[in-house]
């Protein structure tokens, strides 16, 4: 077997970057930065030099860039003849007579630093036997100033670790030869080398992706000399043989990694890089005709040409980005390089290439594999680790830290008993018990001390909540066992859609047990027809949610109620007012008929738009996927051209066929085909969102008239519905603030001037509505004004209440025993004494009952206007506790 071991002399000293020979060549990139802007891989070409560099054949322009091939045109028969082709080919660089410093500088320099910063790197050397990759890999052994990019890379690498001192870098080598389908470990016989797994070597894939060596030994290196004996060790170890063309010829691939980890000094964080830096020595492709290979080196080449071909078709498959399956698994080489050809690597390949004429095919061939290497995309990025036991480490520091930030916050704000940790048994039943008398009514409010303590706080809101919730249900399930449901499941379909709306603007539960009187005949006839069904309103509900609202309802009245007085008449019908989804279909039908007619016809429109916008959607779409089709052809047939060299005129100039020129043109037409539907999608779009807005609209109106329809004609208390009789101060419905707040004194005042003379009512009335609209533009001055009586400065707590289309803030003022809630909605403001507003919900009154401290804007006499502001007040404060509070803010 003709096997020698390569010499090698052993006198590469360190040099300092210094005094480093010529460096002439344009330093490609900044220092660490990511190399490739575009994320290809970097492809340059070597030549060999030669005496009989065949300058008719091979021309390499002034570019630097760009080689030209020409080659005998074959004819049919076989047999060369006159006719030239040419081929041109533009790749990152082209290296012809240059020195090995320059190469390793516009090669390597680059990919070097990107290693220190947390890249992973490749530098790969691809060519005919002979054509001196190793030359460029390892570079000549008997001079220092021929070596190559590894022992230069080594240098680099420990000259910036010299540097940066702000980080500490720990440096591991390794050093694998693939022969013949095996893998070898070079230096698996030097001593001091850390092996992750044991056994028979093998290429496993890493879980986070990529892939590595088992059974490889790495070896910590801490100095130049250190890496450089290594280096050496292994190139000893290499197989070489000897041919016709080379008379040490690298019988297997070679792959030279440098492990970089590294740690910031200065920061104090667990995160820490590290990057793969791999040198490879690609054993050559050879004709056994040219080589004149026998016995076991022409076994060799066979193992070397077909691991070559496995390597030419992984990249033929990276360089199409549209499959999907990239067989890396068919050979030793490409699983190895995996992660090194189309990962998240700077990746650079050399193709080395020679001058002579008589190997112009094998140079034509090496020149395409590059050309579609440079195809190939990686994507390049830091490999960020984060160390566990470290991060555990600074963030019970922090934990340290804010803990005595907050214990010397508690000392100033006087607070020092504050303790953060888990409350216990005792604590949660203090809670407890505070959370109870809130809800009574005997506690006025609960100090928040701590976020945990906030915590238990609602959690004791939600069970009361979901307590409540269950006798609620009990309650219901005996009612709806005896009360038979008249209405089908259908006859409450359609109204569903529109209820769900109702439902969210819905008062709640408590205020439909409110003694009142219906004020519209309308009203009546829906409560009446609600009576012949038994109970009423069992129907509809028991087959869509039943809201709390409508099992309140369901109660039948007791003895006492059924015992009437002449006056009573009222609060007997409204004890049973109907359902809200019965009483809104005769609402649709009638009062709101005409709002709902304009709501159906705008949905309509807006389908009709939306079935618009979904075609245009799908035309779109379509041309968009014949676009992106035309394009990957396109690509796809460029970069077919491409690696077959780019076919130039006569003058040099790029020749573009004719197929390529109906492809361009049918993109462009599709393009603007695209372009001119996009338009109308986008006008489409604003229509959609324009009749979105106006259905949004029209459904908002009738449901917030839907409400006032049946607060008016069945919830309100005589006393209010009198205020909303024509000619009054408020009209029916919500009642407008300016208007709630406007309304004192106002009947008084109306009376004493109707008492001059019946038939000056119309007269007073114009008067009336003057008054009114001039009150009306100073609403806000009066709100401030109220504002300030409700002293509602100094601490507040907030309680937000998302849960709601219109979001209500509860402010609770700490200073007095005056309480403010404010209910801000579209339509009011509420201004009011918070105890008299519980007062008023748990004696379920219709009459406000004010605190005995009373407060600025409250006397012992209720004024009609603050009725019905408490009267609204009082709906919307139940129904925000029987919601889950979702967030609390103390200010
Ligand atoms: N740029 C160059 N300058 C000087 N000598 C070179 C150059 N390139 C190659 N050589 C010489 O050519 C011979 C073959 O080179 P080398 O061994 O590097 O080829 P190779 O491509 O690695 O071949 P193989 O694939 O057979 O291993 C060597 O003696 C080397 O010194």
């Amino acid at each position: 077997m003709p096997v020698s071991l390569q010499h090698m002399s052993l006198d590469w000293g360190r040099k300092p970057l210094k005094h480093r020979e010529n460096t002439q060549a344009p330093r490609t990139q900044s220092r660490g930065g990511v190399m490739n802007a575009h994320n290809e891989v970097r492809v340059y070409v070597r030549t060999r030099p030669t005496a009989q560099f065949a300058q008719e054949l091979i021309e390499c322009l002034p570019d630097k860039q760009t080689v030209n091939v020409r080659q005998r045109k074959i004819s049919r028969k076989g047999v060369l003849n006159n006719q030239m082709s040419s081929w041109s080919f533009r790749l990152n660089g082209v290296l012809h007579n240059i020195s090995q410093e320059d190469v390793y500088q516009q090669v390597a320099h680059s990919v070097v630093l990107g290693a220190l910063e947390g890249y992973n790197g490749t530098v790969m050397c691809f060519g005919q036997t002979g054509a001196g990759k190793t030359f460029t890999m390892t570079g000549a052994t008997e001079s220092y100033k021929q070596r190559g990019i590894i022992p230069r890379a080594i240098q680099e690498v420990f000259h910036e670790i010299d540097n940066r001192v702000d980080h500490t870098f720990s440096v591991h080598l390794s050093f694998l030869e693939i022969y013949n389908e095996t893998l070898v470990d070079l230096l698996g016989s030097v001593k001091g080398g850390q092996t992750k797994h044991c056994g028979t070597m093998a290429v496993v894939e890493e879980p986070e992706g990529g892939v590595s060596v088992k059974g490889l030994s790495l070896h910590p290196v801490h100095r130049e000399e250190e890496a450089l004996n290594l280096l050496f060790e292994g190139e000893m170890n290499k197989i070489i043989g000897e041919h016709a063309l080379n008379k040490h010829s690298s019988r297997s691939h070679c792959i030279f990694t440098v492990h970089v980890e590294s740690r910031s000094r200065t920061l104090s964080n667990a995160t820490y890089i590290t990057s793969k830096l791999n040198l490879v020595d690609l054993a050559g492709s050879e004709r056994l005709s040219k080589t004149g290979s026998e016995g076991q080196v022409q076994r060799e080449a066979l193992y070397i040409n077909k691991s070559l071909s496995f390597l030419e078709q992984a990249i033929l498959a990276l360089a199409d980005r549209r499959r999907e399956h990239v067989p890396f698994r068919q050979s030793k080489l490409t699983h190895a390089l995996k992660d090194s050809l189309g990962g998240n690597c700077n990746t650079v390949l050399v193709a080395n290439i020679y001058g002579e004429a008589a190997q112009i095919d094998e140079t034509l061939s090496t020149l395409r594999f590059a050309a579609r290497m440079k195809c190939v995309c990686t994507e390049p990025s830091v490999n960020t680790h984060i160390d566990p036991a470290l991060q555990v480490q600074t963030l019970q520091k922090e934990i340290q830290l804010l803990k005595q930030e907050l214990s010397f916050h508690n000392t100033l704000a006087n607070q020092a008993a504050v303790t953060y940790e888990d409350l216990s048994e005792a604590q949660l039943a203090v809670v407890k018990s505070e959370v109870q008398s809130y809800l009574a009514g005997t506690l006025d409010e609960i100090t928040i001390v701590s976020i945990r303590q906030i915590q238990a706080v609602f959690a004791q809101f939600k069970n009361a909540f979901q307590e409540q919730e269950k006798q609620l249900k009990a309650q219901k399930s005996i009612v709806v066992k005896n009360t038979p449901s008249t209405l089908s499941m259908s006859d409450a379909k359609e109204p569903v859609e529109e209820m769900e709306g109702a439902n969210r603007l819905s008062v709640p539960a408590s205020s439909q047990r409110q003694s009142v009187s219906p004020s519209s005949s309308k009203g009546k006839k829906v409560k009446e027809s609600s009576r012949k069904n038994g109970q009423g309103n069992a129907g509809p509900g028991d087959h869509l949610t039943m809201t709390q609202s409508e099992t309140e309802i369901l109660v039948p009245p007791s003895a006492a109620e059924t015992k009437k007085s002449p006056k009573d008449d009222a609060k007997k019908r409204c004890d049973t007012p109907p359902s809200k989804m019965e009483a809104f279909e005769v609402y649709k039908s009638e009062r709101g008929h005409e709002i709902n007619r304009i709501l159906k016809e705008n949905k309509s429109v807006l389908k009709e738009r939306l079935a618009q916008l979904h075609n245009l959607t799908g035309v779109i779409n379509s041309i968009k996927r014949d676009i992106d089709h035309m394009r990957s052809e396109l690509q796809l047939y460029r970069e077919e051209r491409q690696s077959q060299g780019q076919l130039v005129s006569a003058d040099g100039e790029p020749v573009l066929d004719e197929a390529e020129v109906t492809l361009l043109i049918k993109l462009r037409r599709a393009k603007d085909q695209y372009r001119q539907n996009y338009e109308e999608l986008l006008s489409t779009k604003a229509e959609v969102q324009y009749c979105r807005h106006l259905v949004d609209q029209c459904r908002m109106r009738l449901f917030s008239e839907f409400e006032s329809w049946y607060n008016e004609s069945f919830l309100l208390p005589d006393e209010v519905l009198d205020i909303f009789k024509d000619g009054g101060p408020i009209r029916a419905g919500l009642v407008p603030v300016d208007k709630a707040l406007a309304l004192e004194g106002d009947e008084q005042e109306h009376a004493e001037l109707l008492a001059d003379s019946p038939s000056a009512t119309s007269f007073y009335n114009a008067y009336n509505r003057t008054v009114q609209r001039v009150r009306l533009t100073h609403t806000h001055t009066h709100t401030q004004r109220y504002r300030k009586q409700g002293n509602c400065t100094g601490n507040v707590s907030i309680i937000r209440i998302t849960e709601r289309p219109t979001p209500y803030t509860v402010a609770v003022t700490k200073q007095t025993e005056m309480r403010v809630f404010f209910l801000c909605s579209e339509h009011l403001i509420v201004l009011f004494t918070g105890r008299a507003a519980w007062d008023l919900t748990q004696t379920s009154s219709n009459r406000l009952q004010p605190s005995p401290e009373g407060g600025a804007n409250m006397t012992t006499t209720p004024y009609l206007a603050q009725i019905t502001v408490a009267y609204f007040l009082v709906l919307a404060a139940i129904e925000l506790f029987g919601k889950e509070v979702c967030n609390c803010k103390r200010h």
